[in-house]
């Protein structure tokens, strides 16, 4: 049976403390494992207790690797909970010495989009600092309306309450994490001006909104993608923009970077060393939409040279629940 306890003294609502074990995580694997949901007031727990630890992370998360730990970088995940398993099972599952860093898109087009937020949090619970997530810019109320896990909470769960609390914690989300002072892991990519520093991503207030908008720091830390010319153009998606690799390597020089890892976009061998090695795209959603048919891949890395270890894979069954099954019609 769940090990809770009752907490009248933070503004948890239903007043109910999940106590985040071993056991725990290994039981809810197993419930969803078999298309069964976490009792609602256990999520609404599992979600404010993640958005707490959460609030309590500097907007630039800053995480060391000791010698005899291992951090795992992975990309997009975007609801496919089988493939993110499949990661889990061949690449080893968190502990306090196997680090794990997501880097946002971990929810919609995929259908298991609760399922894979509910076991990050869980890990962010009970592993709060070895186990680390950026936000993506589908993590959004925008993009959850049209595509698909604001429709999965309202179908699974049968509350609008519940896409609101997944809501409020993805704006407590950090947007980025310095890896062993030499990468930095974001999910889109730099900005619109050479000027930015580490610092200003540091002390940017990134409860200032709560959705990242049409301009700004957040915005662009969450929608830019590289491109292979220098300077810099207009984004295709319409938000953002494109960076080449003189602004890569600016950034870098100026901020004693070796590389930055960014996602955001798929890959069809899972990842891609770009401008000249100084940023990295890692995807970690093989097969995506069921239909790209690209490898999945992760990064590993370890003392004592923190070198990248790129790792990829490819997609495993899942039961027969297609992409987008949840999402509103108006998408069709
Ligand atoms: O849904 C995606 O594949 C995605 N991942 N990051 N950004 C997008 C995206 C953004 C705008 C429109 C369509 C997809
Ligand atoms: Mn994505
Ligand atoms: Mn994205
Ligand atoms: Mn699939």
């Amino acid at each position: 049976e769940l090990d809770i306890s009752f907490d009248t003294t933070s503004k948890n609502k239903n007043n109910i403390r999940v106590n985040v074990t071993e056991e725990f995580v290994a039981d809810m694997i197993a419930r969803f494992k078999a298309g069964k949901l976490l009792d609602r007031k256990y999520l609404y727990a599992l979600v404010l207790q993640a958005l707490q630890v959460f609030e309590a992370e500097p907007t630039m998360v800053e995480v060391n690797v000791p010698e005899g730990s291992v951090i795992t970088v992975c990309g997009d995940t975007h609801g496919q909970f089988f493939d993110l398993l499949n990661i889990f099972e061949t690449n080893g599952y968190p502990s306090p010495t196997h680090m794990y860093l997501f880097n946002g898109d971990f929810v919609d087009r995929g259908s298991w989009s609760s399922e894979i937020a509910l076991l990050l949090y869980a890990y962010k619970i009970l592993y709060p600092s070895t186990f680390f997530i950026n936000r993506g810019n589908h993590e959004s109320d925008d993009m959850n309306k049209m595509y698909g896990f604001e429709g999965e909470c309202k179908h699974k769960y049968k509350s609008d309450k519940v896409f609101g609390l997944f809501s409020e914690s993805f704006s407590a989300l950090p947007l980025a994490t310095l890896v062993h002072e030499q990468y930095l892991v974001l999910h889109g990519g730099l900005f619109s001006s050479d000027d930015v520093t580490l610092a200003d991503i540091r002390k940017y207030n990134r409860f200032a909104q709560k959705q990242p908008g049409n301009s700004g720091l957040m915005m662009e830390m969450l929608w830019t993608d590289p491109q292979p010319a220098a300077g810099r153009s207009a984004s295709k998606r319409g938000v953002g923009l494109q960076f080449g690799p003189d602004v890569t390597a600016r950034f870098c020089e100026a901020n004693g970077l070796k590389a930055i890892i960014r996602s955001h976009e798929v890959r069809m061998g899972g990842y891609e060393e770009e401008h000249n090695g100084k940023l990295i795209t890692v995807f970690s959603a093989p097969n995506y939409c069921d239909s790209q048919g690209n490898k999945g891949a992760y990064i590993n890395v370890r003392a004592p040279d923190y070198k990248l270890e790129f790792n990829t894979f490819n997609a495993v069954p899942h039961p027969d629940i297609k992409p987008m099954a949840y999402a509103s019609r108006l998408m069709y």
